[in-house]
């Protein structure tokens, strides 16, 4: 049995992101991770524009004593004025339009007022540059705009869209199959018989598999028979996965075989059981490129062992930043000391009233209860023999997705 830490080193950071790329229209690219660098392919804006709806002229032609300028046309967003600005003119300009060659600043129309013979008077005095956006003041052609290793956010999409990229080339996204194993197993609207209950925990697996920026191969639920294990688990081989996840028949009883089967795939081993509660019996390895993971079966344990190690794997290998496994906060309870293995306790969050995030474990905490583990919002760790605490002691949390 290895320490929570030890089994993270073994299996998130020793984990690199897929080297496969593919490319996708920017509409399908926020979330997504570069996989080269985003140069600007034009300049923006490739022409000197106005800040403000008023009248582009020479900064020297609106200086007090304030005379009229006679207004030669204009220049709106899409169209140019087509001729020059002289001494004494001025073009009428609207935001975004191109600032016409001759003018060096813009007169703001609050300060300006027009009269009836078609000219414009100053109310205000203006300095050169004035509500001019140089060429280029966003960014210029060939400059780096987003670099490979980039998570798109939605301002880096729209940044790129400037830059004129339709599509970009992203990773991959991580593959991950996962199959629930057991002959007690239903779907979920199914009849159930005698001695059958429903599989649960794929649904939520699968849903932190999505949310890490995986796809899922969902290949269902396997009866409790090595061959028809194996099968699947060769089915993800074949199938090119990153990684495959069983859930169930992880522990030591006699129809716990995903152990054996995983041995018999020469899987070579990270780790087979981890000081943890929930969680203990959790297996990691490999086969060739592709990743073992064997979560417990029972529902708050495969859903604590998959958010404290699936969920950063699938990051990982996916090409995204590694999250903080855990941030600070107060205790709201009085919890008793710890035995040997990490607790991570199904709590609730609120806020104190210095502001500090106030962690209280929920009454129950049987590794059965998904009722419990839903309405907690994040895990109390309590490490290996932590002495009792009492309320409004720092302690750890995991926030829960
Ligand atoms: N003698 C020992 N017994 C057990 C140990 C141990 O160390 N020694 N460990 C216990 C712990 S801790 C856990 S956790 C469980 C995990 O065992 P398995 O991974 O082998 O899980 P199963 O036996 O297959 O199932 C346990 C429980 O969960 C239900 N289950 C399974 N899959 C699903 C699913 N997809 N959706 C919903 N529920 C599922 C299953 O029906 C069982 O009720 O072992 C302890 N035993
Ligand atoms: O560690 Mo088990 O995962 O308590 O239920």
């Amino acid at each position: 049995m290895i320490s929570v830490e030890d089994a993270y080193r073994r299996l998130v950071e020793a984990a690199a992101p897929v080297g496969r790329t593919v490319s996708v229209p920017l509409r399908e690219a926020a979330g997504r991770v570069l996989a080269e660098d985003v140069v600007a392919l034009r300049t923006q804006p490739d022409f000197a524009a106005s800040a403000m709806d008023g009248y582009a002229l020479r900064a020297d032609d609106a200086q007090a004593p304030f005379r009229g300028l006679r207004v030669v046309g204009e220049s709106a967003a899409g169209r140019a004025f087509p001729g020059r600005v002289g001494p004494g003119e001025a073009v009428r300009i609207f935001t975004g339009a191109p600032i016409p060659p001759g003018a060096d600043a813009i007169l703001i129309q609050e300060d300006a007022e027009r009269t009836e013979d078609g000219m414009v008077l100053p109310t205000e005095a203006v300095t050169e540059g004035q509500h001019v956006r140089p060429a280029g003041i966003d960014f210029s052609k060939g400059r780096l705009l987003l670099a490979a290793g980039t998570e798109l956010s939605p301002g880096a999409v729209a940044l790129a869209a400037s830059g004129g990229h339709p599509a970009l080339r992203v990773l991959d996204r991580p593959k991950v199959a996962v199959l629930a194993t057991g002959d007690e197993l239903v779907p979920p609207g199914a009849a159930v018989g005698p001695s059958q209950i429903v599989a649960s925990n794929g649904y939520g697996v699968a849903a932190l598999v999505e949310a890490a920026g995986g796809t899922v191969l969902d290949c269902g639920i396997a009866p409790d028979r090595e061959e028809a294990i194996a099968a699947e688990l060769e089915r993800a081989l074949d199938a090119g996965c990153d990684c495959f996840v069983t859930i169930g028949g992880a522990s030591v009883g006699d129809h716990d075989l995903v152990g054996r089967v995983f041995a018999a795939s020469r899987m070579e081993v990270a780790f087979l059981k981890v000081a943890m509660r929930p969680g203990k019996p959790l297996m990691a390895g490999r086969v060739g490129d592709m990743r073992l993971v064997g979560l417990p079966g029972n529902p708050a344990s495969s859903m604590v062992a998959a958010t404290l190690f699936l969920a950063p794997l699938v990051r990982r290998l996916a090409g995204r930043p590694d999250r903080a496994p855990t941030r600070p906060a107060v205790l709201g309870a009085d919890v008793p000391a710890n035995g040997l293995r990490a607790d991570f306790m199904r709590s609730r969050l609120s806020t104190g009233e210095d502001g500090a995030v106030v962690v209280t474990p929920l009454d129950r905490q049987d590794s059965s209860l998904l009722s419990i583990y839903a309405a907690a919002d994040a895990l109390l760790v309590r490490p290996p023999h932590a002495p009792a605490a009492r309320a409004g002691e720092a302690c750890r949390i995991v926030d829960l997705a």
